[in-house]
């Protein structure tokens, strides 16, 4: 799997795109070692974004990433010496060739000069070779070093930032962004090392030679740099504005080729109008990257007529001193000569030094990831979780996803071990957010969720998260084996375990009847399946964590009845014994529930459960009718909005 390809499956499927029926298919793994079965639609929705502690894109910070390679940067600095001091020798050389062997007619000294001119290129190609490698090393591993950073930091953002975050932007910033600032990556390492060294060394040299030779070439050199801020300021903004293009373009590619956008598009018949959208923005960067390369190119054609204006003073002046005899002729060639090591390296450094301000505004995009401060956090002194019996409370809970704004009021129930909770209320009343919080999807702004008496904030995630599985409504697979998306649960599940898990889900004989059984690939998000195979496959992929708690979103898609079926009864294997809270759109699970919570406008309006000795018809006729209620109370139970008999 290649490293693009790798990111989007795993973060792709984080984020929840504008269409409706997209976000409804996007699922989650929150945490490698986590609980997340998939991602529930309802926290789909707008949500806060991590806030990103965004510091100056400063130079230093971009060195500091260079720390992890300090010995192969002094190799580098030695090299690029030896490479430099090597390269000041062939206009000595040639000084020696018309000042002394010509004029003396000495074949000997002209041979031995002329070998040189042979031996140095041939030692600086090998210097530049190893050199070559070293840069590709250290680049390559800023790279790597930068891109975990990133992925790691994203790993540990809380549901708020994807359920937010814009499709694709991800991915874009992780791979185009980071593959964006690889060359002055490379650059910094590679050339501004060389040409100070050269730089330093030819001054060095000059002022050797002839000292009011040397004043004169180095004073032409302040105007190289008068276009520098201008042109790096105008570079940066458009190198922005080109990523953020980009970002848009890597997004809508996401959404309109994933298979429930590609659906969409065709029902809708709004392929010509994506395509038209598509065409203005690839337009816009190509127009963007145009003005980028002019600006750059102007720049470039500025320095390098700077060099000869050098070179000509130099040779007036020069020119003057060898006919007054104050200089050698051969002297003054190679003064020249070195005037070219002088001026191109500038030249590049300046450049480089626009590069370089041009790339922070990419810098600035990754950074801002990096210093994302991640909304649910191990606590510094969080312990292990040890294996739990599975007591769930909600102690007095709210939560508010924008201040002030509660999603959740002073929620408090009590789930023992083994008992099964059924959540009913209407759309938006707060029941997925409830839910999420046991795994903590989201802290409580007020109030503690606890298992087994112990605050979930003070345990590690890891250890909670392994404990807890979550199916949701949509069951998210990814575009790999049936076999690689069971193991998701268990890396080091065998074969048998495997298998236990598939037949307790009633999925084990279709796997088989498939030519490649658990080796068969699911397609885009399990797409190749049907609706109820892939709900199958994910309550055998949650049967295999052997979870202490379950969290379930029952799906109110409508199977067909034997589908359905044994989806039910997958259902039922994966609920025994353990501790359930359910997010119920079936009756029979309601009527199963040991407690039935409703939850209306983010508080619980009634409790109970339906009393054993009613039946189904019972419910229909009186716990269903909200007039009821006092009838139901009176009875042991309790009345059902009626939105929920449906
Ligand atoms: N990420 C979010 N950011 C801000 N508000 C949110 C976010 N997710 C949900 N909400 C809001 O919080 C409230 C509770 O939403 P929640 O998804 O928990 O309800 P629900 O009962 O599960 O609804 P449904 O049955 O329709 O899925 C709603 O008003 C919703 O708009």
């Amino acid at each position: 799997m290649d490293f693009k390809t790798y990111i989007s499956d795993h973060v792709d499927y984080y984020l929840v795109g504008p269409l409706v029926t997209l976000a409804r298919e996007t699922g989650v793994n929150a945490v490698r070692n986590g609980f997340v079965e998939g991602v529930s639609h309802h926290l789909e929705k707008k949500g806060r974004v991590a806030k990103a502690n965004l510091k100056d894109v400063s130079l230093p910070r971009i060195l500091k990433l260079f720390r992890g390679y300090k010995s192969q940067l002094a190799a580098i600095l030695l090299l690029a010496l030896l490479a430099a001091v090597i390269g000041l020798i062939p206009p000595l050389v040639m000084r020696e060739i018309i000042d002394k062997a010509i004029p003396q007619g000495s074949m000997r000294l002209l041979t031995e000069m002329a070998m040189l001119m042979i031996a140095l290129p041939v030692a600086s190609g090998v210097l530049g070779v190893w050199q070559n490698h070293l840069n590709t090393k250290v680049t390559q591993g800023v790279m790597r070093d930068l891109g975990q950073s990133l992925f790691r930091n994203l790993q540990r953002q809380s549901m708020s930032f994807f359920t937010d975050a814009k499709s694709g932007e991800i991915v874009q910033r992780l791979t185009g962004d980071v593959q964006a600032v690889q060359n002055v990556v490379t650059s910094l390492v590679v050339s501004s090392i060389t040409q100070i060294v050269i730089v330093a060394t030819t001054i060095g040299i000059l002022f050797a030679l002839d000292w009011k030779l040397a004043i004169l070439s180095v004073l032409i050199l302040p105007l190289f740099v008068l276009p520098v801020r201008k042109v790096s300021k105008v570079r940066k903004q458009l190198r922005v504005e080109t990523q953020k293009v980009r970002a848009d373009i890597a997004s809508q590619l996401s959404e309109s080729f994933g298979v429930s956008g590609a659906l969409l598009t065709r029902i809708f018949g709004r392929e010509r109008h994506q395509e038209a959208e598509y065409r203005t923005m690839v337009q816009k960067v190509m127009d963007l990257e145009l003005r980028l390369n002019l600006v750059g190119r102007w720049f470039g054609m500025a320095t390098n007529t700077l060099g000869p204006l050098g070179t000509a003073i130099i040779y007036m002046y020069g020119g003057y001193s060898v006919i007054t005899g104050s200089m050698t002729l051969g002297g003054i060639v190679a003064f020249a000569a070195y005037l070219g090591r002088l001026y191109m390296p500038v030249g590049t450094l300046l450049n480089l030094h626009v590069e370089v301000a041009t790339a922070l505004g990419v810098f600035q995009r990754i950074f801002e990831y990096e210093d994302m401060v991640p909304g649910v956090l191990d606590r510094p002194d969080a312990r292990q979780l040890g294996l739990v019996r599975g007591h769930v409370a909600y102690k007095q809970v709210s939560f508010a996803y924008t201040p002030g704004q509660y999603a959740l009021r002073g929620v408090t129930f009590d789930a023992q071990p083994g008992e099964m909770v059924a959540l009913v209320g209407p759309s938006g009343a707060g029941k997925s957010t409830l839910i999420g919080m046991i795994a903590r999807l989201y802290d409580p702004t007020e109030g503690a969720v606890e298992v087994d008496g112990v605050d979930v904030r003070d345990v590690q995630l890891a250890s909670l998260r392994s404990q807890i599985a979550y199916v949701t409504q949509e069951s998210f697979l990814f575009h790999a084996t049936i076999r690689e998306n069971l193991l998701f649960a268990k890396e080091d599940a065998s074969q048998e375990e495997m298998e236990a898990a598939c037949r307790q889900a009633y999925i084990h004989d279709f796997i088989m009847s498939l030519p490649e059984g658990y080796d068969t690939t699911v397609g885009e998000r399990g797409h190749r399946l049907s609706g109820g195979e892939r709900q199958r496959i994910a309550i055998a992929r949650a049967i295999l964590k052997r979870p202490r708690i379950l969290i379930l979103d029952e799906a109110t898609s409508h199977l067909d009845s034997e589908s359905e079926s044994y989806v039910q009864a997958a259902l039922e294997e994966l609920m025994q014994g353990r501790t359930t809270l359910v997010i119920a759109h079936r009756l029979s699970t309601v009527l199963a529930a040991d407690h039935i919570l409703v939850i209306e406008a983010g508080s619980i309006a009634e409790r109970g459960r339906i009393a054993s000795s009613w039946r189904w018809e019972d419910c229909m006729r009186g716990c269903i009718k909200r007039s009821s209620r006092k009838q139901t109370k009176a009875n042991g139970c309790f009345g059902i909005p009626t939105a929920y008999a449906r």
